[in-house]
C-alpha cells in the first residue's frame, strides 16, 4: 500500500525513510519545496547518524519518494502520516497552523478513503478535533480514519529509535486503521498501547513531562549535594541501580532544551489549566530548568569577579550530542546571558556552524579556546569527554572550566592546573 508523509522534518523524514525500509512504498512531501528538491537531488537537509544511508538504499530499491506535487501525492497514497511541526506560542498554547494547513489540503484532495496517523504530537483533543473540523468541511466521516500513533524517538538516535521502539502507541476509534498500523509495524519488536485518541496524546505529554522532571529533580538533587558538598553523579549512579528508578535521565548540568521538552511541558502546563487543573509539578520542573543556566553563570562570575570584557568559549551549539538542532538548545540561552553581560563569545560544535545571536564560530575545538579567559562545556559531544587538557591550558589565557554536562571528571583537568566548575562536583 502506499503511503504518504506529509512534513519531512525529523520525524517525517525518519519516518518515510525506515517504513521504506521496512519494505513499503514511501511518498514524501513538505510544503517547503527547497527540502523537497534538496532530497531529490540526494541531499539530506538534517544531521541525524544513519538517515542518509538509509535515505540513499531505500531509494535504490525504489521504496522512497520525494515529492513537490503534495496533492497528487496524497490523491494516491490511502495511508497519510501527518509529522508537521506543532510548536507552542508564548503562553504554551499550540500553535496550530501547519495542521491547519494540512486539514485544508485534506479537504480539497480526499477522493478515496484515507488512513490518516497523526505523528505530530498535539495536546489532548487534538485528534478529536481534527477528525471533527474534516467532516465540517465537508468530508464524508466513511471516507477516512483518524489515528494517533505518536512518537517517542530522540534526535541522534532517531533511527535507531524508530527500528527499536520500547512501545507502540496507537489511538484511534475504528479497529481496521489500528490493524493498518500493526501491519505496518509488523516487522517491529514492541508492546503495543492499544487506547482512544485522547489517551494516545496524553501518553505522548506524560512521557515527556516524566523525563524531563527526573531531569530537573536530578537538577535540584544536585543543587543540595553542592550545599553539602557530595558528587552528583555517585548520588546518581546510586538511584540508577534502583530497577524502579533506573538510570536514564539523571545527569545533572545546564537543564533540558530542544524542539520538544521546553515546548511540551509548556503547553501540558496550559492544557492542564484550561481545564482549571493547577499543575504544581510541571511549573517547577520549569521553574528549576529555567534558572540551572543563572546557577552556573552565578558561579563563573563569582571566579572571574565580572564577565565584562571577558572572552568566553562555548563549546556545543546543539541542543544534544549527534544532532545539528539548535531549537531551544541551552547554548542559546547561555550565550544570550553571557553577551548581555558583555562577554566576547567564541563557540565551537562538530556540527552547528551557524547561530544567532552572531558570535565567533570556529571550525577547530582548540582554535576556539585561544586567550579565553573561561571554557564552558554546553552539550555532551562525545569528542569533548577526551581533551588534550594541557594543549587547553596551554592555549587558555585564563584557566577555568565550566562543565555543564557533568562529562569531565575534576581530578583529570585539576592535573593539568585548570580550575574546574561544575554543580555538586568534587
Ligand atoms: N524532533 C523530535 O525529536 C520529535 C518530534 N516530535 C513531534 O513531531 C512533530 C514534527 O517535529 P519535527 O520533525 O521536529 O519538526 P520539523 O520542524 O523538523 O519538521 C516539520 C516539517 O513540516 C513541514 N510542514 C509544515 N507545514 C506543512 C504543510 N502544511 N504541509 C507539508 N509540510 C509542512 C515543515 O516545512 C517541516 O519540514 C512535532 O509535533 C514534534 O513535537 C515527536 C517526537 C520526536
Ligand atoms: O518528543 C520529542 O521530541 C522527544 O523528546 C525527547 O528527545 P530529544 O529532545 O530528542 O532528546 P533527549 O535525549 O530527550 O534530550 C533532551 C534534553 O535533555 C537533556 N538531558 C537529557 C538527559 C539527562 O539526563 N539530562 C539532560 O539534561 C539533553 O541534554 C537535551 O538538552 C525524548 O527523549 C523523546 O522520547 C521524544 O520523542
Amino acid at each position: 500500500m502506499k503511503i504518504c508523509v506529509i512534513g519531512t522534518g525529523y520525524v517525517g523524514l525518519t519516518t518515510g525513510a525506515v517504513l521504506a525500509d521496512l519494505g513499503h512504498e514511501l511518498y514524501c512531501v513538505d510544503k517547503n519545496k527547497l527540502i523537497i528538491e534538496k532530497l531529490i537531488e540526494g541531499e539530506i537537509p538534517i544531521y541525524e547518524p544513519g538517515l542518509k544511508e538509509l535515505i540513499v538504499r531505500n531509494k535504490k530499491r525504489g521504496l522512497l519518494h520525494f515529492s513537490t506535487d503534495i496533492q497528487r501525492v496524497i490523491k494516491e497514497c490511502p495511508i497519510l502520516y501527518i509529522t508537521v511541526g506543532t510548536p507552542t506560542k508564548e503562553d504554551g498554547s499550540q500553535n496550530l497552523t501547519a495542521i491547519n494547513e494540512v486539514i485544508d489540503t485534506l479537504v480539497q484532495t480526499i477522493t478515496s478513503h484515507k488512513t490518516i496517523i497523526i505523528k505530530s504530537t498535539v495536546l489532548p483533543g487534538t485528534n478529536e478535533w481534527i477528525h471533527q473540523t474534516l467532516i465540517e468541511k465537508g468530508i464524508d466521516s466513511r471516507m477516512f480514519d483518524v489515528v494517533s500513533n505518536p512518537e517517542f524517538l530522540r534526535e541522534g538516535n532517531a533511527v535507531f529509535d524508530m527500528m527499536n521502539p520500547d512501545k507502540i502507541v496507537v489511538g484511534g476509534k475504528s479497529p481496521q486503521s489500528i490493524k493498518i498500523i500493526q501491519t505496518l509495524y509488523e516487522k517491529l519488536q514492541a508492546p503495543y498501547i492499544i487506547t482512544s485518541l485522547t489517551g494516545a496524546e496524553m501518553i505522548k505529554y506524560a512521557n515527556n513531562a516524566l523525563l524531563a522532571t527526573k531531569i530537573s529533580f536530578i537538577n535540584e538533587i544536585a543543587r543540595i549535594c553542592d550545599a553539602y558538598n557530595v558528587e552528583v553523579t555517585h548520588i546518581a549512579k546510586a538511584l540508577g541501580t534502583d530497577n524502579r528508578i533506573g538510570p536514564y535521565f539523571l545527569n545533572a548540568g545546564l537543564g533540558y532544551g530542544g524542539s520538544c521538552f521546553p515546548k511540551d511541558i509548556r503547553a501540558l502546563e496550559y492544557a492542564a489549566k484550561r481545564r482549571n487543573v493547577n499543575p504544581e509539578m510541571l511549573r517547577a520542573v520549569q521553574n528549576v530548568n529555567d534558572s540551572q543556566i543563572d546557577l552556573y553563570i552565578d558561579k563563573l562570575t563569582n571566579q572571574l569577579t565580572n564577565l565584562d570584557g571577558k572572552k568566553i568559549t562555548v563549546w556545543g551549539l546543539a541542543f544534544k550530542p549527534d544532532t545539528d538542532d539548535i531549537r531551544e538548545s541551552r547554548s542559546l540561552l547561555l550565550i544570550e546571558k553571557l553577551l548581555e553581560r558583555g562577554t566576547e563569545v567564541h563557540a565551537y560544535d562538530p556540527i552547528v556552524n551557524s547561530f544567532e545571536p552572531a558570535i565567533t564560530i570556529h571550525h577547530d575545538m582548540y582554535e576556539a579556546i585561544k586567550g579565553a579567559d573561561a571554557l564552558i562545556i554546553a552539550t555532551e559531544w562525545n569528542q569533548f569527554k577526551t581533551v588534550d587538557w594541557k594543549k587547553v591550558n596551554e592555549l587558555m589565557k585564563g584557566n577555568i572550566l565550566v562543565d555543564g554536562r557533568n562529562i569531565i571528571d575534576p581530578k583529570v583537568v585539576r592535573k593539568h592546573q585548570l580550575q574546574y566548575i561544575g554543580v555538586a562536583r568534587q
